[in-house]
């Protein structure tokens, strides 16, 4: 292991918790705050968080708090787990308690921000100013996985090169590789659209479209990535690794992901959005980043045909037969 550092994760939800269980596992001292007093007393309490991580202990070197002061007013390292809508608020908090010392910070939330529309590297960028040190977590990663320590692969992707070994040093473990990137368009990108395919291949096979379907959406969404990536800067290679293809797969094809079983509630089509979204009970980033990459789309004139099918279907503008009637009814075209 690395040295042993204080670092601090915000957002007790399931990502949140499977990585500060993650660290301390490697060794290093947890702050885990989360934004409601009574989770925070009960993760002491029971020493586990029963509603997103049931079953799985704490360790001792894990402290719950719901103070984010507390949190993070002596650490060297901060980790953002919060939903893509509650990013900046977090960041602007934790801004004002470390004020102008210079500290780490990552965030592995995966999404837009859904009301500018920009990736999050932007928005950190404008709450911390242009020479912080910052990176993001991202990849194809189950927290429940995660938590049980079975083997996982991520990537750290930042301009500045020690920034993302900083945190790759920081989580590497015997079942945990942290591979560096600088790409930080392409890692959020990849990161954000494979929940909206997510959500297209839960659809397909709420369906009974196939495995066939299935494979053409992943390798189509992965084109449509690609195209929104090269438009916003990042690099086509990204797009081919861990935070692109790894993330789609694993997202696209296992019912862990709670985008994919948004699909399939969408797919009965005796459902409202907000019903779904109420059943799975969780963060579904990829019902926010439709809406945005929708606009980003419209703005920047690309063509991503099956994230207009989902937009569509998650604003209750067609239903789920229309979308897939749309989709193979388009002429033909060269790969
Ligand atoms: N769960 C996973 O396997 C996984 C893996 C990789 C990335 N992610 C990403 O991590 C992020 C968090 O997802 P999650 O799985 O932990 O979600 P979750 O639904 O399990 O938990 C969300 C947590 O955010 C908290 N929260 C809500 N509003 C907040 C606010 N305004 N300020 C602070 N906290 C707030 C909730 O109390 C809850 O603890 C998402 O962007 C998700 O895409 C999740
Ligand atoms: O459960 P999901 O669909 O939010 O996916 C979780 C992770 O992002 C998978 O890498």
């Amino acid at each position: 292991m690395s040295e042993q550092r204080k670092i601090a994760v915000l957002g007790a939800g399931a990502w949140g918790t499977a990585l500060a269980i993650h660290l301390a596992k490697v060794g290093h001292v947890v702050n885990l705050w989360s934004h409601r007093a009574e989770q925070a007393e009960q993760l002491k309490a029971e020493q586990e968080n029963a509603r997103y991580l049931p079953g799985i202990t704490l360790p001792k070197n894990l402290v719950p708090t719901a103070n984010l002061v507390e949190a993070v007013s002596d650490v060297e390292a901060i980790l953002l787990v919060v939903p893509s809508n509650a990013f900046r608020e977090a960041l602007i908090a934790v801004k004002k308690v470390i004020g102008e010392r210079s500290v780490h910070i990552a965030w592995a939330t995966k999404g837009f921000e859904p009301v500018t529309q920009k990736l999050l590297h932007e928005v950190a960028f404008e709450v911390l100013g242009k020479s912080a040190k910052v990176a993001v977590l991202s990849g194809p990663t189950f927290a429940n996985e995660v938590a049980k320590g079975l083997p996982t692969a991520m990537v750290s992707a930042s301009n500045q090169e020690s920034e993302a070994q900083y945190w790759a040093d920081q989580f590497h473990y015997d079942t945990f590789r942290m591979y560096t990137q600088s790409d930080m368009v392409g890692v959020e990108v990849g990161g954000a659209y494979k929940n909206i395919m997510a959500i297209a291949t839960g659809i397909s096979d709420g369906l009974g479209m196939g495995a066939n379907a299935r494979a053409a959406l992943v390798s189509r969404g992965m084109v449509e990535m690609m195209r929104l990536s090269h438009a916003l800067g990042g690099q086509t290679e990204t797009i081919m690794g861990l935070a692109g293809l790894g993330d789609l797969v694993l997202t696209c094809t296992d019912d862990l992901s709670r985008n994919r079983r948004f699909g399939f509630g969408l797919a009965r089509g005796d459902l409202s959005t907000n019903e779904v979204m109420n059943e799975i009970g969780q963060v579904v980033e990829g019902a926010k980043a439709v809406k945005t990459v929708k606009q980003l789309s419209d703005n920047l004139g690309l063509d991503l045909p099956i994230m207009e099918q989902v937009y569509l279907l998650v604003s209750e503008k067609i239903s789920p037969q229309q979308a897939v009637q749309a989709l193979m009814s388009r002429s033909g075209k060269s790969e």
